[in-house]
Parts: structure tokens; sequence; C-alpha cells
């Protein structure tokens, strides 16, 4: 499983918008159709690699993409057949349809097979899961190989309603740009590989998938203290918060100080008892503070958390911190890490996909959010997301959030913009993950 690095995500709705701009420049849809289609068809071909390919065409535009596909693929000689599901009901997928001179058989449950099967049934434009006949009938396919058009059919493109399709693809080519269902649950595991097709759609960019994380080497001019300075206060399991000290020195903080915790991590982590906290806040060199790892809801926490708000200092906020922190946050920097429990708790009214809920969380709370999970979304409150599916599934145990928010904390401290921060700090966490793999415990993350 895997999406393209730094790649625009658009919802069917935006998706509309800028085919409507490109036809307004010129391109029509049909030339657009003709792309996706041709790209649909190379991949085909080479997935094939000279098998026969069955084509399964659907009522709207993505089933014209499957009527180009196959097209193309018979020009070039491949074995094709086309089976579709109805009639096309839009004038551009008659006009592909009109333009296969092959046959056109009835999607039945006594159809043959093909070792390679193009799924070009539904893309955006689904409004309804699929009825359980055509899902029984599409499940018999499983097994072949498959390429999903745009996406498999059956998910909700947009990524808000839990439709999980009948046949997962091995190979999904996004056409123009990724939907929200090639990065979130329950649908992206059923993309397989996702590729994507740049169609000649101007795609903005205030959505994309993670990019790729690189690690900035200090130059000859830094010091400890301007590669950034963090503060992470421990609370009753000081532990969580020593995870999260060591990660912000391994992920590039220049000086590293854990309040209340009589023991350090490493040597270089200057572990202090809690008496120095409002000294240590007032520090003009600190460069963030770090609180919510392994620290409780309570009066202590409220406490804590007030003297870090009053310092004007940019926050990462975990845990419980967060809805400790979440009326008094307007206008601070801060970073707010919470998984789908605390995300609930802090913010209880939002809805819809998990891309709208943390762009609605960000712009509430005027925080970065990060949205953690095995799709961890990253989201500003101007609205830019970034999606880091799939991340590494071997991060699912202890401790492993708590050096996600020692890693903001480097990152902020660094002078980064908070969303740049997240979003490095994210990268920072999933390449140290890979890295290890197999049997990863959160210890093995700040380990050299
Ligand atoms: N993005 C681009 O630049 C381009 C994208 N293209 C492709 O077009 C599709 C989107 O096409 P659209 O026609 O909007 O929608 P679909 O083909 O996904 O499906 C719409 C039809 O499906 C019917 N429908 C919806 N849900 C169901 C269901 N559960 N069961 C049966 N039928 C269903 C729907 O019927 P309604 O009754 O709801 O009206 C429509 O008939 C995009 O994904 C790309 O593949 C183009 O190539 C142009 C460039
Ligand atoms: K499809």
């Amino acid at each position: 499983m895997s999406v393209p690095a730094d790649a625009p995500i658009l919802t069917s709705e935006a998706m509309r918008a800028a085919e409507a701009l490109c036809a307004a420049g010129g391109t029509s849809l049909a030339e657009l159709m003709e792309r996706a289609g041709a790209a649909a068809a190379d991949l085909a071909w080479r997935m094939a690699a000279g098998a026969p390919v069955l084509v399964l065409c659907g009522p709207g535009n993505n089933g014209g993409d499957g009527y180009v596909a196959a097209r193309r693929l018979a020009e070039r000689g491949a074995s094709v057949r086309v089976a579709a599901l109805a009639e096309p009901k839009t004038d551009l997928a008659r006009a592909a349809r009109a333009r296969w001179t092959g046959g056109v058989e009835a999607l039945t449950d006594e159809m043959a097979p093909a070792p390679l099967i193009a799924d070009a049934l539904f893309g955006v434009g689904l409004t309804r899961p699929l009825g359980d006949e055509l899902a029984e009938r599409l499940r018999r396919f499983a097994g072949r190989r498959v390429l999903a058009v745009d996406v498999p059919s059956g998910v909700d493109a947009d990524g808000g309603r839990d439709w999980t399709p009948p046949l997962p693809a091995d190979i999904t080519l996004a056409l123009g740009a990724l939907k929200p269902a090639h990065v979130l649950l329950p649908a992206a595991p059923y993309c397989g590989r996702t590729l994507l097709a740049g169609i000649g759609i101007a795609a903005d960019r205030g959505m994309t998938t993670l990019p790729r994380f690189v690690g900035e080497a200090p130059d000859a001019s830094t010091h400890k203290f301007s590669r950034g300075m963090v503060l992470v206060r421990a609370g009753p399991m000081p532990g969580a918060a020593g995870l999260a000290a060591a990660a912000a020195l391994r992920a590039g903080a220049g000086y590293v100080v854990l309040s209340g915790a009589a023991r350090a991590p490493f040597s270089a982590v200057i572990a202090e008892d809690g008496e120095g906290y409002a000294g240590r806040l007032d520090d003009a060199r600190l460069g963030a503070v770090v609180v919510g790892p392994g620290y409780p809801a309570g009066a202590a926490l409220d406490r804590d958390v007030k003297a870090a708000l009053a310092s004007g200092k940019p926050l990462v906020l975990d845990a419980a911190a967060i809805a400790s922190a979440l009326p008094k946050l307007g206008g601070m920097t801060a970073i707010l890490t919470p998984h789908e429990g605390e995300f609930a708790r802090a913010f209880p009214d939002f809805g819809g996909s998990k891309i709208e809920r943390a762009r609605a969380a960000a712009e509430q709370s005027g925080a970065v959010v990060i949205c953690k999970g095995a799709d961890t979304i990253v989201a500003a409150p101007d609205g830019r997301v970034a999606a880091a599916w799939p991340g590494c599934p071997w991060l699912a145990t202890a401790g492993t959030g708590d050096v996600l928010a020692g890693a903001c904390g480097a990152m902020l401290a660094h002078g980064r913009d908070p969303f740049d921060a997240a979003v490095a700090a994210v990268g920072w966490h999933i390449v140290r993950a890979q890295a290890i793999g197999p049997g990863l415990v959160a210890d093995d993350l700040i380990r050299d």
C-alpha cells in the first residue's frame, strides 16, 4: 500500500470545479476523459503484460473512462472485453461508448472473468452504496489482478461514509488528483497501491499527501540554542514525558529540559524537579513547550497548562492537555495531537470525514491539529491539510504518541510555521518507524 508523496488531494466537489476551470480554459471534458482513459489503458497494458483484460463499465463518466481505455488497449493489440452494468447515462460516456467498436457483454453472474479486471464502474459520482447483488457479483472477481479506475467502485470518494468496496484493487489510478478515499480509512487499504495520472487539470495544493521527510543538517553557524530549546513538563507518569523529551532531542532540538521528572531518558536531557517550571517558561531562548504526555486530567494539569499558555510560547498539547487548554487557546501558536478518543472528547460536535473533522477542529481552535491514527491527518486553521496514509503500522503501540509530541516540540522550537512543523514531525516519526519495522517499541524510536 502506498500513495505518491506530496500529491494533491481534491474532494469530488473540488474536482468538478477544477474540471469546469479546465473546460473554461479550452480543454474539453471529452479531452479530459480521453486522457484519463489513455492513462488507464497504459497502466492496464503494463499490468496485463499480454494477458486478456476485462473492462467493467458503469453508467457515468467513470464508465466512459473504461470505454476509452478499452478502445486504446485494443488499438495496441491487447485482448480486451467490455462488460457494462447499464447503458451510458452521460453524453460523454455515450460518446466514448460509441467509439468502442467491440462487443459489450452484460455484467452477469455467468460471465467469464479475465486475468486483469479494470474496474470502471463508479468513480466520484457514487451517491449510495452498491446494491448487494452487484457487490456479490463483483466479489466473484476477487483474486484476479484488479486495476481500479479513479477509485475502487463502491467507496465514498470523499471519505465521509464507511462504504467498503466489494472488489479490492491491486493498483488504483487516481485521475487528476487523489481523492480523500485514497488516504482515509476504511477505503484506503482497498486501493492497494495508488498512482496518480495527471490529466491536465490544475489541482489546488491546499490539501496534499505528506511530503517526503528530509532532515536538515545543521550548518556551521548553528549552536544548541539556535537549533531550538524545548521544555517538556512531566506529570505523574514521567516515563511518557521522558519519551517526548528524548524524541525532541532526536528530532533535532538542541537543548531539552524535562521538568518534574527525577530521571532523564538520556544524559543529554536536563531533568529537574518541577519547582523551576515557571522560571523555565520565562527563558527567552525557549522555543516550544510540550505538555500532556503521561499527564492525566486534573487540577495539576490545568495549573501547568495555564502557566504554559500564559508564557506565550509555542505549545504542543497532547492527551488531556488538549481539552484543558482548548477554551483559552485563542491566537496561540499550538499543535494539538489527539488520537480518535481524545479528539471526540475535545471536539464532540464535528462530523463528516476525518479530513473535514480535522479541518473544523483546526479552524475552531486556531491551532494545528494532528489527528493521529493509521490515517493521520494534519490540519491548519487556514484550511491546509496533509494526509499521512499509509504511515507505518508498527506505530500502533504504547508511547509512540509521546514520541510524536516531542518531535513536534523540536520542529516548532526550530522556528517553523506550526503546520510545517507538524508535517515534519509526522514525517520524521514515520521514517524512523519504517527503519525499525516489525517489533517496534516506542523506545526504539528514540534510540540510535
Ligand atoms: N475528474 C476529471 O477531471 C475527470 C473525471 N472523469 C471520470 O468521471 C468520474 C465521475 O463521473 P460521474 O459521471 O460524475 O460519476 P460516476 O461515473 O462515478 O457514477 C455516476 C453514475 O452512477 C450512478 N450511481 C451512483 N451510485 C450508484 C449505485 N449505488 N448503484 C448504481 N448506480 C449508481 C449514478 O446514477 P444516479 O441515479 O445517482 O444519477 C450515475 O449514473 C470520475 O471518477 C472519473 O473516473 C472523466 O473522465 C472526465 C475527467
Ligand atoms: K472505479
